[in-house]
């Protein structure tokens, strides 16, 4: 007996990482081999003949799980029953910016969208936003989503999964070790450059990667900076914001969070006021996932160096959501 088919909901489907997402999403690598998806798109209206071109593609994919798809450029329709949203259309930043720059451009794009997903999908929806500044924008799409109801709040996410995958891959090439051998990372905090990778837990076949590392200078010096500006490195090299690999992180957080997951991930949750994180901030903690659940990691020590990263992520992202207060009046 085969699945009933789930809807997913795209935005920015005519965009980069909509490109590198939607065919991974159609041939089963996020929801399982075995569950048929309906792709519901949203674009802007200037977009659709881009979207329609991206659909045509899909269909010369001939995917057996591809159920079916719907692409328009008005919330209600692309959220409609929606079970997944992977909010993704906004603005990606430029050479020279801050993620933080494209908060009033972006930000007014996630109440309309937050209020649209809580009137029209699945009271489960699982929602994941990724346009910029994304902890903010989870925070002002969860925000419009309370004020209707009907959907858990805590649902709405900030996309820090890129984060936890390039911190993984800097500690692999520190070590020598595996990259699939580490565990028990987490990325603390706001998706920009005051982020806080925090490898004190991590641990590869048994030994700690802290140890193996045995060297602070190096942690404080190079390994935060390079993860924490790794989005501003690959514009620079690329002369656009990260896309593919932004999509695999998205399709990460969705995996684990649907599916489950063997290990710590680290995602973009309102706080429940643990970790001195004031409730409902979006913030970057670890967490566990199962049987369609996720829970924040209880009860990690945090020494003085960390609670002074910690605070300072923290900080910014208190800045950002006094900035956006008339946005949610
Ligand atoms: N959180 C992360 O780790 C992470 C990683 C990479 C990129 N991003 C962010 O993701 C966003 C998208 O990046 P991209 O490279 O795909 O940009 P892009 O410019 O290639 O595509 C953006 C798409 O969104 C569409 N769009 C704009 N406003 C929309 C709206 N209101 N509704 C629906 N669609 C809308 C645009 O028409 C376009 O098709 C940017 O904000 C970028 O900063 C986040
Ligand atoms: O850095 C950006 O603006 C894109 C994205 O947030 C990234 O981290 O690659």
């Amino acid at each position: 007996m085969s699945k009933a088919p789930v809807r997913v909901a795209v935005t920015g489907a005519a965009g980069q990482i909509g490109y590198s997402l939607l065919f991974r999403i159609a041939s089963g690598e996020m929801l399982g081999k075995d569950q048929p998806v309906i792709l519901q798109l949203l674009d802007l209206p200037q977009a659709q003949k881009a979207v329609k071109g991206v659909m045509m593609e899909l269909e010369d994919c001939a995917f057996p799980l591809l159920a079916g798809m719907v692409a328009t450029d008005d919330p209600n329709v692309a959220f409609k029953d929606a079970d997944y949203c992977l909010l993704v259309g906004a603005r990606p930043r430029g050479p020279g910016m801050e993620r933080a720059d494209l908060l009033t451009a972006n930000g007014a794009i996630f109440t309309v969208q937050g209020k649209a997903i809580a009137e029209n999908a699945n009271e489960n929806v699982k929602v994941l936003v990724v346009g910029n500044p994304c902890n903010t924008n989870a925070y002002i799409a969860g925000a419009a989503a309370r004020k209707v109801g009907r959907t858990n709040p805590n649902n709405y996410h900030g996309m820090l999964r890129l984060d936890h995958n390039r911190a993984l891959s800097q500690l692999a090439a520190k070590t020598g070790r595996p990259v699939s051998s580490l565990k028990k990372m987490v990325v603390w905090g706001n998706h920009s450059p005051t982020m806080y990778a925090d490898y004190r837990f991590c641990t590869s076949n048994g030994d700690s990667v802290k140890a193996l590392v045995n060297d602070h200078a190096w942690n404080n010096d190079v390994f935060l900076p390079t993860v924490g500006k790794r989005g501003a490195a690959i514009i620079d090299a690329r002369g656009l914001s990260s896309a593919a690999s932004a999509a695999n992180a998205a399709i990460d957080h969705m995996h684990d969070w649907a599916l489950g997951s063997d290990d710590w991930v680290t995602m973009g949750v309102p706080s429940d006021g643990s970790y001195g994180i004031p409730a409902g901030i979006v913030f970057g903690v670890p967490c566990e996932c199962k049987n369609g659940e996720f829970k924040i990691i209880q009860g990690l020590e945090i020494d003085e160096y960390s609670r002074e990263k910690i605070n300072k992520t923290l900080g910014e992202l208190e800045d950002e959501r006094a900035a956006v207060a008339d946005m949610l009046k």
